[in-house]
């Protein structure tokens, strides 16, 4: 048998002929030539050993006893069989055999190829020829393989016509040499000789591929003016990337295994596709900033490289061009790249997200508490504002004036901030200006609800900042950037946003020039993010509740003033121009005010509060019900949509269909009753498995089981409660710490707890049925007042705080002293103070009538609304489509900004 003409070892991948050649097929075919020949080093086509290309090939028996080249001297027989590709000559002439393959037959000597002038391809690796002469006389030699020889000068033969492919890889060529001749030469492969230096390649005005790859080159160059498309420079002595900004075709560039360090000299090559440094000293990331503007680049390798080593090093490189689609040889996945941007630069949302998660979980391992008064209702939000907007746009001196005006109503937000104070900023009012250990120390004490980080200074807002405005039993005012808001919009929190935006680019530009402590910088950080406002709100409507454009910012106040005003149900009697404090001309009328559109006094101090501590003590169960739920200002997992939609009742309009929350609130209620009648009481773990939506009732009219016989005694503490006599057969909580029950009087070291909790945990949905026990406990309802004793707006907020606290006692066990004051102004409110639960004698199958309404809610509604007419939200259908939005009126709808 003949040996293999490709000894094992010795094949070099870089001389596959698809990969070399195949580029090329094009570009000849286009060149219209007369042959007909494919431009491959098919080897198995040419393998002498194969039969079919073989043209003269005899019996295998016969090949076995000819000896082929005897001496290494080129003959016949060897070529014969080394022949292949008929077709048609160069001059059009003839029939001839285009391609000759002689590999590995230790020949030295190939004069008799001068013979066969009508060749186009010559294929003559491993052998040991060092004279490539007699190929001077293939005059239409397109294509040459000489690969694995002893060539030692660079194509020494009279040039042919149009030779455009050379491969003289594996020889001892140790310079180049001026190639002028070869003006057609398109691609040269000199990979493994000893050349030391890039030369004579000037006229080669078609080589679009260079590969020089293991020789001894230091230094790029001499290639400036070429058309290079594919570059390999690799295994060389190269430390730097020069002389490469002229070529404007580069698509590839292979520089593996030198020492460069830096990828600066890439950057004017817009083409690059693929970029190949593997085995070098790249260290730093910014590196990577060179080849960042090459459109087209999709492959990068930066494998045994310093640079791999830095923190996250994959992740940075993939945020830098995102575009790429290999990198380190390994496939880039569409969640590395998004994993990429999530750390790097993420969305607002991703940041929102993440700060929420973070303080939530700051927030759980702190001790729970559960009387906060902004606790989530469904029906009856915790009322805030919150006025959105850039720096700059004034949002803060609005807040703060409207807090001075209408200080009834509103308490303002303080954030805290690791910014220094300006000369005219109060500590504590302004803002709480604390150190960055301070800061942090806060936060992962769980003290914050959300922070941001602007301009260097970090900036938060504390649950306790809100609940310090809340327990006053005002609705909370508070400014922040967009960050914060999505943050916000996490937690179950339901404020009103107010978009603030200077539309005047320069006005808020000199405003912000005017206060003279911004940076250049910061100035153009603003400015710009006040444009990322305007397309915010273009891109998500109804995301702001209200835009307000504050070029003007007495305009400005003045509709805010009158939104608020519109908000709160209050007319005024002096102009907003004149800036004197709002006065509302008589207390009763403000009492009305102020209880009306918000629904909200109760709901913002008391009642809200206690329907919701009454739920976290059905959870948590007696006793301890204070340690047993957690806090943490999440939003309920209900979607939007879902809790959102089923609002039950518009005004006194028609019903709307009920919403997912609501149904099951209700199906919760008709199966607490059937138990109820059916005298079953659920054990301990079955309260703490079906823990219910923690709402609250907003408002006293909205307590089911206050009857119509209740409500009118209403001169009376009783009036908003159950009727005495029925009372005495309920168990009853004191305000003051003692829990009734089955005769026997549990004292807590907190106080009487989980009153609402104890009542089957359905206190917490604002319809508790709590067992019936042949035992009873007097009521302290004489300490009780109603709304109608209260003669003005402070003292109802008084009373809204009093019933906050009473709730919250009954609930979760905290004792105040003036728990019982104004306590029975609400069922839930007398619940905590006057040992009552609001729910009390509520037959639950009766609370929904055939329309849906609750009855009990009608009958009671009817009653309050003669001393305190709300508007309803029939009023204004835009409101209809917000949970309690029957309860209060609404802002308007986001006005557009374009
Ligand atoms: N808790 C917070 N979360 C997010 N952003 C906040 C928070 N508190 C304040 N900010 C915002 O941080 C930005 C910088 O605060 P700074 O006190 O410097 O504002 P300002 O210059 O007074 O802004 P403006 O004049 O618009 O009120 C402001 O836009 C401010 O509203």
């Amino acid at each position: 048998m003949m040996e293999s003409p490709y000894p094992d070892g010795h094949y070099d991948p870089m001389l596959d002929a698809e990969n070399i050649l195949e580029p090329e097929r094009d570009i000849l075919k286009l060149d219209d030539e007369p042959y007909d020949t494919e431009l491959t080093f098919e080897n198995e086509k040419a393998d002498p050993m194969k039969g079919e290309n073989n043209s003269a090939l005899g019996d295998e028996e016969e090949q076995d006893e000819i000896e082929l080249s005897p001496g290494g001297v080129l003959d016949e027989e060897t070529i014969a069989r080394g022949l292949s590709n008929l077709g048609r000559s160069a001059t059009g002439d003839y029939q001839v055999y285009l391609d000759v393959t002689i590999p590995g037959f230790s020949l030295t000597d190939i004069s008799l190829l001068v013979e066969y002038e009508h060749l186009q391809k010559v294929e003559i690796p491993y052998n040991d020829i060092s004279d490539l002469s007699p190929l001077g006389k293939l005059k239409h030699l397109l294509i040459l393989d000489a690969s694995h020889n002893n060539i030692d000068t660079l194509l020494d033969f009279e040039p042919p016509k149009n030779l455009q492919v050379v491969n003289l890889s594996w020889n001892k060529i140790k310079e180049m040499k001026d190639l002028s001749a070869h003006k057609s030469l398109r691609k040269l492969v000199l990979d493994n000789n000893e050349i030391a230096s890039i030369s004579g390649l000037d006229k080669c005005k078609r080589l679009k591929h260079l590969s020089l790859s293991h020789n001894n080159i230091k230094k790029i160059g001499g290639i400036e003016e070429l058309p290079i498309q594919h570059l390999n420079l690799s295994n060389n002595d190269i430390r730097m990337i020069e002389n490469l900004q002229s070529l404007k075709q580069l698509r590839e560039i292979n520089l593996s295994g030198n020492s460069i360090r830096s990828l600066a000299g890439l950057d004017n090559n817009a083409l690059l596709m693929s970029v190949d440094l593997e085995d070098n000293e790249v260290i730093d990331i910014v590196e990577i900033n060179h080849i960042k503007e090459a459109k087209h680049l999709r492959e990068l390798n930066l494998l045994r490289n310093p640079i791999q080593e830095l923190p996250d090093y994959r992740l940075s490189i993939l945020f830098r061009i995102r575009r790429l689609t290999s990198l380190d040889r390994r496939l880039v996945k569409e969640n590395e790249k998004v994993a990429a941007v999530n750390m790097f630069n993420p969305p607002m949302e991703v940041v929102a997200a993440r700060d929420h998660i973070m303080h939530v979980v700051y927030s759980f391992l702190q001790p729970s508490r559960v009387w906060d008064s902004t606790l989530p209702n469904i029906e009856t939000p915790y009322p805030m504002l919150v006025l959105v907007g850039p720096q700059g746009s004034g949002k803060k001196d609005l807040a703060m004036k409207l807090v001075d005006e209408f200080g009834d109503y509103f308490g303002y937000g303080t954030s805290h901030t690791t910014r220094r104070a300006r000369p005219d900023e109060v500590a504590g009012k302004d803002y709480y200006f604390v150190s960055l250990e301070k800061f942090e120390m806060d936060i992962k004490m769980g003290q914050f609800i959300q922070t941001y980080q602007y301009n260097e200074n970090w900036y938060g807002l504390q649950m306790e900042s809100i609940e310090t405005v809340a327990r006053e039993g005002l609705a909370c005012v508070v400014h922040m950037e967009l960050e914060g808001v999505l943050t916000l919009k996490n937690t179950y929190l339901e404020p009103r946003y107010v978009l603030i935006l200077p539309l005047n680019n320069e006005d808020h530009e000199r405003r912000l020039r005017e206060r003279g402590i911004y940076t250049e910088e910061q100035i153009a950080h603003t400015l710009k993010r006040a444009s990322m406002y305007i397309n915010h709100n273009q891109e998500h409507p109804g995301f702001f509740d209200m835009m307000i454009c504050s070029d003007d910012i007495s305009e400005a106040y003045r509709q805010i003033r009158r939104l608020v005003m519109d908000y709160l149900g209050v007319s005024a009697t002096t102009p907003a121009s004149t800036a004197a404090p709002y006065t509302i001309t008589d207390t009763r009328e403000a009492t009305e005010a102020f209880q009306t559109p918000f629904g909200a006094v109760p709901g913002m101090g008391g009642v809200g509060s206690v329907g919701g501590v009454g739920g976290v003590g059905g959870v948590g169960g007696p006793a301890s019900s204070n340690q047993m739920g957690a806090r943490t200002w999440s939003k309920p997992s209900i979607p939007d949509s879902l809790s959102q939609r089923g609002t039950t009742r518009v005004g006194s309009g028609a019903p709307v269909s009920r919403g997912i929350v609501e149904e099951e609130s209700i199906k919760r209620r008709h199966s607490a009753a059937k138990d109820v009648v059916s005298g079953y009481v659920p054990p301990l773990y079955e309260q703490l498995l079906t823990s219910y939506p923690k709402t609250a009732p907003q408002s006293v009219d909205q307590q089911v089981g206050l009857g119509d016989d209740a409500v009118l005694q209403s001169s009376s503490a009783r009036a908003l409660s159950a009727p005495l006599g029925e009372q005495q057969q309920t168990n009853v909580t004191s305000a003051t710490g003692t829990t009734t029950r089955g005769g026997q009087q549990h004292q807590t070291p907190r106080g009487a707890v989980g009153a609402g909790g104890v009542g089957m945990g359905v206190g917490g949905v604002g319809a508790g049925i709590r067992p019936l026990s042949a035992d009873s406990s007097s009521s302290d309802a004489s300490s009780s007042t109603n709304l109608s004793d209260l003669d003005s707006a402070t003292e109802l907020q008084q009373g809204g705080k009093g019933r906050g606290k009473g709730g919250g006692k009954g609930a979760g066990g905290a004792h105040t002293p003036n728990a019982t004051n104004n306590a029975g102004n609400t069922g839930a409110a007398a619940a905590g103070s006057r040992g009552l639960l609001p729910t009390e004698k509520v037959n639950p199958l009766e609370l929904i009538d055939e329309q849906g309404y609750s009855s009990a809610n009608s009958r009671s509604r009817g009653v309050v609304q003669a001393v305190h007419p709300r508007p309803l939200s029939a009023h204004r259908p835009d409101s209809a489509a917000r949970p309690g939005s029957d309860r209060h009126t609404v802002l308007p709808p986001i006005q557009n900004v374009a």
